[in-house]
């Protein structure tokens, strides 16, 4: 298969304006240093394919791209359509047409792939490369550095596991590559998390087993004696977190002599949480790091990444991005929506958000402490928690219940944001705005992952949170809904349970028509009157609450205060309040924000208070009170101006009657997907995560 050259004449972008693709060739060779280099060129075997060659396979990741236009689902359905399966129609003969498949442009037939290591993938539903693995894989099996970066859920890690196989069996790190009983590794692959640590290494056990390769993974909470077993043994390929890499080093486990690869996977959230110190002294147990090749992967990069990368990786390694200048950094297949909601509404209204959003799959919920996680999980049914203070081996019972479907929500902290893929994940909710925007891009990349679609709700109390920061640093537009309404969710629910009583058998009608008669006759209501209260008893309800817009609170109702002249302050807002109204039920108003043109505010009051407050407005002649039935746009807390509110800059509010009419289930099937059920888990490192880990 030719391969993919990237000139390293082209410094500077080469960019292909039609995709929004970034192919970028960083190279820190100073110009001294070049000419030498230019000499040799012709010799390196990734510079020896033809530029048509180039261009005919950066054509084919243009037709999967699905980054094309920024959110285009039409585009990522293209993706993951299994076979293109289009075809080509052709004239036979005698004039009739005939639909002739094409083969993919991607399809793994077409790349310098070993038969063992394509049967594998043809049984696990992979037939042609996505863009970011058909744009890296002959980088990487000609033996360059890289950085790659691609939106979540687009396959970063077949990216490196395939070339990196590839190398070790039949390509440039055959021949040096260590073999034998006690052999020390050939790859060393660093996650930030033991979860990650685990599911990465479950694709080298797939692919390198069938290949004859045999891999172990090294994270904190599990015992060191099977570890150190393996490594006696002897392993080609370690995967683990950096702590207990460490550790395994500094007791003489390891050798990482011989390594041919490095992997530093989500390596912003590995340096992030305070490894860089672990991180370097692994990367320096090398004996000649010249004869290493060291590739460095994640969804988000920011700025300070790529220069720590320029420490670990040559200076003339390739950047493949994906994601590049384009605005939008998260994933293009997920809905994402923006809930106003109070910290105290948080469990009434996120059951109802699961039933409108979930379309039936799986749910992730992020909280930001591992204190809530436990909380939360609790009162909600059938939910689990997952974060840092559990147990390993619970840990892992849970993330493997949570995959197998034994259990349908699942509430952690960000101790599951980044790299998870777990199958048929169709919504997921923050409980708040995330610190950071790379937080936001990776708990909502959870799902519509391989093309597939999903939803990210995010919930924030507009007087306490700003979404903005978020909204313009991922470039996401975020749709603005309120709350799914009881009466709306009861609906749904109304229309699901008319539609399994139509499914039950004629044969139970006789044993129950009695009692439907004499009910009928007694009751005084009319037929349609009392199937409602059978559907409604069916689907669990007695009685059907309201729920306010504004902090999203069950028998509240929010109303919007106008008196003619602007608001500049909340306590502005409250003193026109208690001059008309009894200082106790003023006392009762929750979450008072200002409307983003200054010229009102709107506050939940208890349903039964309602009257007194629109009666109350008649005490006093410039001031206005009305229930409001669409939310306003809201003034929003600017935490950079010390809590000073300012407009969020969106048109207001839609009603959230949820994602029954939208979203939908994954266009997919992944056959792969479906065996990645049984996976254990792993898990962060106790130690050395610096700040963030106290709180997941
Ligand atoms: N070529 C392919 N064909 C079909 N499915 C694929 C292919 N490559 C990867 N997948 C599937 O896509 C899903 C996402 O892959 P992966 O977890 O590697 O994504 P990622 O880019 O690393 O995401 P994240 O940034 O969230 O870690 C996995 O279920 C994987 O099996």
């Amino acid at each position: 298969m030719p391969a993919l050259v990237i000139s390293d004449d082209s410094k500077s972008l080469i960019k292909e304006k039609k995709m929004k693709l970034m192919v970028q060739t960083v190279d820190d060779t100073p110009s001294s240093e070049k000419k030498d280099k230019k000499s040799k060129k012709s010799k390196d075997s990734a510079e020896r394919l033809s530029k048509k060659d180039m261009k005919k396979k950066r054509k084919a990741a243009e037709a999967d791209d699905h980054e094309d236009e920024g959110t285009s689902d039409t585009s990522s359905s293209e993706l993951v359509d299994p076979d293109n399966s289009k075809g080509k129609k052709v004239k036979l003969s005698h004039g009739d047409e005939e639909l002739v498949k094409e083969e993919h442009p991607n399809a793994v037939s077409k790349f310098r792939i070993s038969d063992g290591l394509r049967e594998k993938l043809r049984t696990n539903g992979i037939e042609y490369l996505f863009p970011i693995q058909a744009m890296t894989f002959d980088i990487v099996l000609d033996g360059c550095d890289l950085v790659g970066r691609a939106r979540t859920g687009q396959g970063k890690t077949l990216a490196f596991v395939l070339p990196i196989l590839e190398s070790l069996i039949k390509g440039p790190a055959r021949e040096s590559r260590k073999t034998g009983h006690g052999r020390p590794p050939s790859v060393l692959v660093l996650l930030p998390t033991r979860e990650l640590a685990s599911q990465v290494f479950s694709d080298f056990e797939v692919y390198g087993g069938a290949v004859g390769l045999t891999s172990c993974c090294l994270y904190g909470g599990a015992p060191y004696h099977p570890q150190e077993t393996k490594l006696r043994r002897g392993v080609d390929i370690v995967v683990g977190t950096p702590g207990r890499v460490k550790d395994h080093l500094e007791r003489g486990n390891i050798d990482f002599s011989s390594l041919k690869f490095r992997v530093l996977d989500e390596a912003d959230e590995m340096l992030r949480m305070g490894f860089v110190e672990d991180v370097e002294l692994i990367l320096g147990k090398v004996e000649d790091a010249s004869k290493v090749q060291t590739l460095l992967f994640s969804a988000t990069l920011p700025h300070w990444v790529k220069d720590i990368s320029s420490r670990f990786l040559k200076p003339q390694k390739k950047t493949v991005d994906l994601v590049g200048n384009e605005k939008m950094k998260a994933s293009t297949s997920v809905r994402h929506i923006v809930i106003p909601c109070s910290t105290a509404a948080r469990p009434q209204v996120i059951p109802d958000i699961i039933r409108c959003y979930s379309s039936g799959g799986r749910t992730i919920i992020f909280t930001e402490t591992k204190e809530s996680a436990s909380q939360l999980s609790g009162t909600l049914p059938g939910a689990r928690a997952l974060h840092g203070d559990i147990q390993q081996s619970q840990r892992e019972v849970t993330l493997s219940g949570f995959r197998s479907g034994k259990f349908m929500t699942l509430v952690a902290t960000n101790v599951a944001a980044r790299g998870l893929d777990i199958n048929d994940v169709q919504l997921i909710i923050q409980c708040e705005p995330p610190r950071d925007v790379e937080a936001y891009i990776h708990r909502s990349g959870r799902t519509g992952r391989a093309g597939n679609t999903g939803v990210a709700v995010m919930l924030y109390d507009p007087r306490k949170s700003s979404i903005s920061k978020i909204e313009k640093e991922s470039g996401v537009k975020f749709e603005h809904v309120t709350a799914p309404q009881p009466s709306d969710v009861a609906k749904a629910a109304g229309l699901e349970a008319a539609e399994s009583i139509t499914q039950i058998s004629d044969s139970v009608v006789p044993a129950f028509k009695l009692a439907a008669e004499e009910l009928l006759n007694s009751s005084g209501m009319s037929a349609v009157e009392l199937l409602a209260k059978a559907l409604a008893k069916a689907s669990g309800y007695t009685e059907i609450k309201s729920r306010s817009l504004l902090n999203s609170l069950e028998n509240h109702v929010t109303l919007l205060l106008e008196s003619g002249r602007p608001f500049y302050t909340a306590s502005y807002a409250f003193g026109v309040l208690k001059r008309v109204l009894p200082e106790e039920k003023v006392n009762n108003v929750k979450g008072l924000t200002l409307v983003a043109d200054g010229n009102g505010a709107v506050f939940d009051v208890p349903s039964e208070d309602v009257d007194t407050f629109l009666t109350g407005q008649e005490n006093a002649a410039d001031m206005s009170l009305e229930v409001v039935k669409t939310l306003p746009r809201l003034q929003e807390r600017d935490p950079s101006r010390g809590g000073r509110f300012f407009s969020n800059g969106h048109g207001g509010f839609d009603r959230g009657n949820g994602g029954r009419f939208s979203g939908g289930r994954g266009g997919r099937g992944s056959g792969f997907n479906g065996q990645r059920n049984d996976r254990f888990s792993g898990g962060g490192r106790g130690r050395g995560m610096g700040r963030s880990n106290n709180r997941w």
